[in-house]
């Protein structure tokens, strides 16, 4: 893994590919429609077919890792062998693990996702700062370090976010984390690692929250974090929502889309085509 920062890495990608990240979640429903069996053999067939037709057209991929993990161990190294192909591919991964935990557990799950060999290594993971956002330290820093990047739930995409995220008004939780991923990019800024506009601790915001930006009095454009926002596609949200939504911190997005596009296989050059007309949308 370089060391170059992660948030340099993601905008250059994007620069070159556009603002879409391509989920890989081997749903078994969609195993079934691509006629591929629901164990591992299914799985490897799945999730690299998904990437072949994926990888030279976006910026990154995502996998879920839920729906490895429900095939067990030998589900694993089926995720093990697609972040391998990744990188061989040249494309950036988002492991989308929502690990978090008291700090000397996390600092396991960061070895896990973010430790240059480590089989599980992605180029970023996504974080669940329920525990405290102080909680995370171990995999912030590691990512630093490695030139790997981390986002943190901000705002989800589900309904039910609201109920815990968007509580205080204008203290809300979300609000705390989002003022707590500001200060984390700016003090990687001042020590020279985060490279143009975007550090390397990132928020997952959905694009599907509509106007709770606004009430909660979020800015995200100053935060310096490159912004995931899932939602898009299968959840409703359009490319043209997305560019409302942001405003003036569209830059710093990476909208990811996984059943929407996913539900066009299984033919790798299919799916490639679905990728680039959700990605030419969002240009
Ligand atoms: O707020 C969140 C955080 C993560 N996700 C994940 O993104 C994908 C969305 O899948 P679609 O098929 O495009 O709906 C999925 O892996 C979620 O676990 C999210 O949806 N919302």
């Amino acid at each position: 893994m370089s060391s170059e920062p992660f948030g340099g890495r993601l905008a250059a990608a994007m620069g070159e590919r556009g603002q879409l990240c391509a989920g890989i979640d081997p749903h078994p429903g969609l195993l079934a429609s691509w006629g591929l069996a629901d164990d591992v053999d299914g799985l490897r067939a799945f999730s690299l077919t998904a990437l072949e037709g994926f990888a030279p057209v976006v910026a990154a991929v995502k996998p879920q890792v839920a729906l490895f993990e429900r095939h067990g161990s030998a589900g694993i190294a089926a995720l093990e062998e697609l972040l391998a192909a990744a990188r061989a591919a040249d494309v950036l991964t988002i492991a989308d693990a929502k690990r978090g935990d008291i700090g000397s557990t996390m600092a396991a799950y960061a070895d896990a996702w973010l430790r240059d060999g480590s089989p599980l290594a992605a180029d970023a993971v996504t974080l669940s700062p329920y525990l405290g956002f102080e909680s995370l330290r171990p995999a912030l820093e590691l990512a630093e370090s490695t030139g790997r990047g981390v986002f943190v739930l901000g705002l989800t995409s589900n309904p039910e976010g609201a109920s815990v995220q968007h509580v205080g008004g204008d203290r809300s939780v979300a609000k705390g984390i989002v003022d707590a991923v500001r200060a984390e990019n700016a003090a990687a800024a001042d020590r020279g690692r985060a490279e143009g506009a975007l550090g390397h601790t990132g928020l997952v915001v959905g694009a599907t929250v509509g106007e709770a930006l606004g009430l909660l009095g979020l800015d995200l454009g100053t935060t310096g974090a490159p912004i995931l926002a899932p939602g898009f596609g299968a959840q409703g949200a359009t490319a043209e929502d997305l560019r409302s939504l942001f405003g003036s911190a569209w830059p710093q997005v990476l909208a990811t889309s996984s059943r929407g596009l996913l539900v066009a296989g299984p033919d790798a050059s299919v799916l490639r085509a679905a990728a680039e007309r959700a990605r030419d949308g969002l240009a």
